[in-house]
């Protein structure tokens, strides 16, 4: 019978899931790993209108669902500012987003994209 095929991942979803990795092993705690439910944080769904998470990240890379870099970025960067929003300053969640955030941007900027640039096909 008809195997399924496992789609080829574009070079765009390969730059992702690099940047995606480098960014799960900096959430040591798993803080950010999977969406953060009203029971562990009350009322996180009423303060938070768009919540964001590595994990829905992750589906959406392999769903195809970012059509360009900066989507990326800018869902990295939605769930870094709900932590700051949600949680005070003096919190480890609010601390990590903060270190997380820095972190990755450097990590994305558009001078790092333009050295990838280069040494991609
Ligand atoms: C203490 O262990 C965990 C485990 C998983 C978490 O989120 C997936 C969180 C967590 C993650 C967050 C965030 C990211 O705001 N949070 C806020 C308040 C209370 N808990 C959390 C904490």
């Amino acid at each position: 019978e008809r195997k399924p095929t496992i789609a080829e991942p574009t070079p765009l979803q390969q730059v992702i899931d690099h940047f995606h990795k480098l960014i799960e092993r900096k959430d040591a705690n798993g803080f950010f790993a999977f969406p953060v439910t009203d029971n562990i944080a009350p009322m996180y769904s009423r303060i938070i209108s768009s919540p964001m998470d590595l994990s829905t990240m992750r589906t959406k890379i392999d769903a195809g669902e970012y059509e360009t870099f900066p989507d990326y970025r800018a869902d990295f960067k939605l769930m870094c500012e709900n932590a700051m929003t949600y949680n005070l300053p003096d919190t480890v969640y609010y601390k990590g987003a903060q270190k997380l955030m820095a972190a990755g941007l450097k990590m994305m900027s558009k001078e790092k994209l333009l050295q990838l640039k280069r040494v991609l096909p």
